[in-house]
């Protein structure tokens, strides 16, 4: 695994958290991107190294949507860059942690990614990421 890649952060109104957020950092979102596939809909901000990626559900089914019901707003994951995901997953899968997707997804900005089921990491969700080459 490489450098964490973004944090990722629930919430109810995109719009609404871009302004707190953008005021909070003292910069403007970079990008905002919709995922059909994950049902959200997410805007990013990079603050130096840091990249943070709010999410908002785009329906009631969506999990960020569960996540609020359950657990209200706030820290939803952590992502982890990595140089060959296909490789890292199945040597995370060998190590007895428990992928949520077998095959890589296409996430946000440029990005494959696979989810580790956090009853598998400590109660932390783990989001890796390889850039699409
Ligand atoms: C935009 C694309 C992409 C990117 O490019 O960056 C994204 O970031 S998409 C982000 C949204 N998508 C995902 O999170 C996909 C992976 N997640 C899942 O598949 C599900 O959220 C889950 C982890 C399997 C949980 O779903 P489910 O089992 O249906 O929900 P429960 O509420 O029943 O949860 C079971 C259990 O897990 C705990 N939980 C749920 N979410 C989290 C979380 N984010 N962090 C820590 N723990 C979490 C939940 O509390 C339950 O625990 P118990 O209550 O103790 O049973
Ligand atoms: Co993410």
């Amino acid at each position: 695994m490489l450098n964490v890649e973004h944090i990722g952060i629930a919430v109810k109104e995109l719009e609404k958290s871009e302004k707190l957020f953008s005021a909070l950092f003292n910069v403007a979102p970079y990008k905002r991107e919709t995922v059909q596939s994950e049902k959200v809909s997410t805007s990013f901000f990079q603050i130096n190294q840091t990249k943070i990626e709010l999410l908002e559900a785009t329906s009631p089914d969506s999990v960020i949507a569960g996540f609020i019901e359950k657990k209200g707003e706030g820290f939803h994951h952590i992502a982890f860059e990595v140089e060959d995901i296909e490789s890292e997953m199945l040597r995370l899968q060998n190590e007895g942690f428990t992928l949520l997707n077998n095959v890589p997804k296409i996430g946000a900005d440029n990005k494959l990614v696979c989810f580790l089921h956090p009853k598998s990491t400590n109660g932390i969700l783990i989001e890796l990421c390889q850039e699409i080459r």
